[in-house]
């Protein structure tokens, strides 16, 4: 017996040896992709490739893949080939190649290339990450629900919720308070979002556990496991497929899935129509004639469409509004032109914001677009080649399946486009001076047909939100706030650790 256990041991231990050979020889192996191809690259780290894991990392991903950026860059490549653990990636640097990808030849990179696993997380199945067929044919459907038009339908939601906003500070400052700007803001986001994806009064001010909150808290604090768990279905969908795996937690889902049918079932047996972004699905949804290829909706799509107005419009218009504050308080000059011009645009409206009044906001604007570049709230985007392609003036050849990173925030901070690229300085962005750069040097919304759709909507929320606290309170950097800012190595939109606290004060 004890002859037989040892040799099970040795022979289990022989079997674990000769596994990780072969995993360590494929490891190398894949590694030598770009290289095959004569395509300029960096060293990966074994297992890892050139991305750190968050638990490597020490600075964000948006910083990391803007160094990968900034160092091919200085060795004069229009383009390298990373690896993500262990999968090959195409990295575009020169801006006419990222423009052929995003735009001119898009046909080949219709995809984005994530996780989506509809069978077993039907919430995972949104616009931002199916691709196909599918993907087109929602995008058509959902295009006519963020035009300006309807933006203007929306605007007066948002303007209450940036009432609210204002009272809310107001109190606060009262209390002499220091404010942690970041979820204040998040506040006001969550109440604008939860009233158009979702139909929802939140008052997230009065009730800042509501539910909503805590659930939306849920999935943006990504905990490292998660981050792994994310990286690894990314890397490898089909192992993730097939072992079944779920990426958010399933109560998450229920619960956004019962917020929404609660309100279509109360919208269908009240007669309620409201202009938002739920009404929207509901119209599709009720299209009888159409076929279930992403021209009609089921409710767990629309469940999965309201989920990712909710992810892609929260978190991104209150990092935006965030960090544009941050740089007003350091930059005293710049807050007081945009407060000048905030007071001559409302003596224009009798004191009243409307949506015209808004789009007159031009240095707001340019602020907004200098804000953008320094903290791109999506550091990075992906797209999947769907169709052999070949890199125009050279002899490589994308193979389908290959993903390609647009690295946003490396090219925000370009030398070559952006002197002094740390500096804050809206006048990057005069009509004039845009002029004399390539339109792709600025993509903070990314480019092309899968531009983001909720791009007015988002400037709209920020705007709203920057006059609210602007017009009304001047701000100042509280000494709470660490500097330099360090930004949180775990999160993917730029979160700043220990928070931006500022200290507002009532203008007479
Ligand atoms: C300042 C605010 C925002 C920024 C910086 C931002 C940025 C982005 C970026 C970079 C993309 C990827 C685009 C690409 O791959 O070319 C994207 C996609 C997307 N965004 Fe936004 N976004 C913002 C606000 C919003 C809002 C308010 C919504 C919805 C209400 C929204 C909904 C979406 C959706 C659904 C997609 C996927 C589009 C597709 O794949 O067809 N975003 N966003």
């Amino acid at each position: 017996m004890g002859i037989l256990a040892d040799r099970l041991v040795v022979d289990l231990l022989g079997i674990v040896v000769a596994l990780l050979a072969v995993a360590y020889v494929w490891i190398k192996w894949s590694y030598q992709y770009w290289e095959k191809r004569n395509v300029p690259y960096l060293p990966p780290a074994f297992l890892w490739g050139n991305i750190l894991p968050p638990h490597k990392r020490t600075i964000s991903f948006g910083e990391d893949v803007a160094n990968i950026y900034k160092r091919a860059k200085d060795k004069g490549w229009k383009y390298l080939g990373i690896y993500a653990l262990t999968s090959p990636v195409y990295m575009p640097l020169d801006l006419d190649i990222i423009k052929n990808i995003m735009s001119k030849d898009f046909n080949h990179f219709v995809d984005r290339g994530v996780y989506v696993n509809e069978k077993v997380e039907p919430i995972s199945a949104h616009l931002f990450s199916i691709g196909g067929v599918k993907w087109r044919n929602l995008r058509t459907k959902f295009s006519p629900t963020f035009t300006s038009g309807k933006m203007k339908t929306m605007f007066q939601t948002v303007a209450k919720c940036g009432s609210i906003l204002e009272n809310y500070i107001r109190n606060e400052v009262d209390a002499n308070k220091p404010l942690d700007i970041k979820s204040v803001l998040a506040c006001y986001s969550t109440d604008i979002i939860g009233s158009c994806a979702f139909g929802l009064e939140c008052n997230t001010f009065k009730e800042p556990d509501t539910p909503f909150r805590q659930f939306g808290d849920r999935v943006f604090n990504l905990n490292k496991f998660l981050v792994m768990k994310l990286t690894f279905a990314n890397q490898f969908p089909d192992v993730a497929r097939f072992l079944g795996m779920r990426i958010l937690s399933k109560d998450i889902e229920q619960f956004f899935t019962k917020v929404v049918d609660d309100t279509i079932k109360y919208r269908e047996r009240n007669n309620v129509v409201r202009h938002d972004f739920l009404q929207m699905c509901i119209d599709i949804k009720n299209d009888e004639e159409q076929s279930g290829d992403g021209t009609s909706l089921t409710l767990e799509e629309i469940v999965a469409q309201s989920f990712v107005f909710f992810i892609a419009g929260f978190e991104t218009s209150s990092t935006t509004m965030t960090f544009t504050l941050y740089e007003l308080a350091i930059n005293p000059d710049i807050q007081e032109k945009v407060r000048n011009e905030i007071k001559t645009v409302l003596a224009k409206h009798d004191n009243q914001i409307n949506y015209d009044a808004l789009n007159e906001l031009k240095y707001m604007g340019q602020v907004i677009d200098e804000t953008l570049r320094k903290y791109p709230p999506v550091p990075f985007v992906t797209r999947k080649c769907v169709e052999d392609y070949k890199v125009p003036n050279s002899d490589l050849i994308i193979k389908k399946g290959i993903r390609v990173f647009i690295p946003i925030r490396g090219i925000h901070y370009d030398e070559d486009y952006y002197e002094a690229s740390e500096v804050f300085d809206p006048e990057r962005f005069s009509d004039e001076n845009k002029q004399t750069r390539h339109p792709y040097a600025h993509i903070p919304f990314g480019e092309g047909p899968r531009i983001c759709i909720g791009m007015r909507f988002g400037i709209m929320q920020t705007k709203v939100g920057l006059l609210s606290v602007l017009k009304n309170f001047r701000v100042s950097l509280n000494k709470k706030t660490s500097n330099p800012l360090k930004l949180s190595p775990t999160s993917f939109i730029p979160t700043t650790e220990g928070g931006i606290w500022l200290d507002l004060n009532k203008l007479n």
